[in-house]
């Protein structure tokens, strides 16, 4: 057992003062032999995990061991990988990997001898004197690995590593990384790899844990099956993306409560024209899509599309199925009524299926002249979001009020208001 994390939470204070829980009871371990990847949307705490892993974050409580030993500051056994590569500009290759060694005392000598060999490892032999901005984002990546793996850690540590990198390149050092993984001259025990991309996961992992937001939580633990090299069009490969994708979507856990909170239940970030534009996509499709092959067709990443994807199942304009989408009636009615026709769906759909629109509508049912502040709702939605995702649950909320013609909003008043709208309940 590398590493043992028991009940580790951990909160941050917001800019108002207020405590925003980013990670929430937190039981897991890393073994020798493994690769772990820690999969869920942006905002889920995934860098947050992984950075107390590395101890430099230290819980709010809980515990995290390594090889036993509670962590008190920086993993001995760890190294990390970044995005964004992090290397010093204005060292070379060479410099930039003995750097991680010159911090350890390791002498000059040794430390070149080492250097080099993690960057033969690593195919950079011949590149040693170079300057980061020499080298393409692929190389750049290639070092960072290299000065990870010159420390010959016990874990290695990779935070989304790949997704700064064009598709192929992408590919390219995941195969080699697969391989040098695989063959005896690789120096670390076990990985550990933060990602939102579902395939990435499954080609990579031996375990991946789905992590949920608000606060993040381990939502599942799914054991990868599949024999490497893993074939990303096998049947079975498709499968465990898909299970994986309803784990993500939350689709499997959704169904507990009736009638869901605003703070259970978030509304996914996606205007009324994104999701509308979606409904009309797959409705020109035939009513049915797939959701790679949408993201790719349309150029996006399958991250970038799931909040429209979500906001419409949410409101059932969508089945989401693995990673199939297929219209239901009301999406196709939405999609091609006139317009006054397709508001009245809308605001149904989101007054029976949107827990924030539906609070506001109620609460201004509720009031005495069907107006209230804004802000009574923002207050309330800071208990459980930081502010800025607050501001945007507020938001979305109203743009699609909004549109449905249930309430109106001015910012000069911070009034929400029923007065004179169509589809309002009173
Ligand atoms: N030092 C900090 N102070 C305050 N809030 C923080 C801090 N670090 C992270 N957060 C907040 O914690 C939440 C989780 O952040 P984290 O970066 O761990 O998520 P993530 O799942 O890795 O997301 P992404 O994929 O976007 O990087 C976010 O709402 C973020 O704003």
């Amino acid at each position: 057992m590398l590493i043992s994390m028991d009940n580790v939470s951990k909160s941050f204070t917001g800019a108002a003062g207020d405590e925003l829980r980013v990670l929430d009871g937190i039981t897991l371990d890393l073994r020798a032999g493994e690769i772990v990847a820690l999969l869920g949307r942006s905002g889920s705490g995934k860098s947050t995990l992984l950075r107390t892993v590395a101890g430099l974050i230290s819980p709010t409580s809980g515990t995290v061991r390594y090889r036993g030993e509670v962590l008190n500051g920086a993993n001995p056994g760890a190294a990390m990988v970044f995005q964004s590569f992090a290397l010093m500009p204005w060292l070379t290759v060479q410099d930039n990997v003995e750097l991680g060694l010159a911090a350890r005392g390791v002498a000059p000598a040794e430390r070149r001898a080492r250097a080099l060999a993690a960057l033969d490892l690593i195919g950079l032999d011949g590149f040693e004197s170079a300057y980061p901005k020499e080298l393409s984002g692929g190389m750049r990546q290639r070092v960072g690995f290299a000065r990870a793996l010159v420390l010959e850690p016990d874990l290695l540590l990779m935070d989304e590593p790949f997704s700064a990198l064009d598709v192929l390149t992408a590919e390219n050092l995941r195969t080699e990384l697969m391989s040098l993984w695989a063959g005896d001259q690789f120096p670390t025990k076990a990985i550990c790899i933060v990602t939102h991309n579902i395939e990435e996961a499954v080609l990579l992992a031996d375990r991946v844990f789905v992590l949920g937001a608000n606060p993040g939580r381990i939502r599942a633990e799914v054991t990868i099956p599949l024999a490497r090299p893993r074939d990303r069009r096998s049947t079975a490969f498709a499968s465990v993306v898909d299970h994986l994708y309803d784990l993500l979507a939350g689709r499997e856990t959704e169904e507990s409560s009736p009638e869901p909170t605003p703070t259970a239940r978030p509304l996914p970030q996606a205007s009324v024209g994104g999701l509308a534009g979606l409904v009309e996509i797959i409705h020109a499709r035939g009513g049915d899509a797939d959701l790679p092959d949408l993201a790719t067709d349309l150029n996006f990443e399958v991250d970038d599309l799931l909040p429209l994807v979500d906001a419409a199942a949410m409101l059932q304009l969508l089945v989401v199925t693995g990673a199939d989408l297929h219209l239901t009636a009301t999406g196709a009615a939405f999609t091609t009524a006139d317009i006054q026709h397709s508001k009245k769906i809308f605001a149904t759909q989101v007054r029976d299926h949107a827990p924030l629109v539906r609070t506001i509508c109620r609460a201004l049912d509720a009031s005495a002249d069907g107006s209230l502040r804004a802000t009574f709702f923002l207050d309330l939605l800071r208990r459980a979001f930081s502010a800025t995702d607050a501001q945007h649950q507020l938001d979305t909320a109203i743009d699609w009020g909004r549109y449905a013609e249930l309430f109106d909003y001015d910012t000069n008043t911070d009034q929400l208001t029923t007065d004179g709208y169509a589809n309002a309940a009173r």
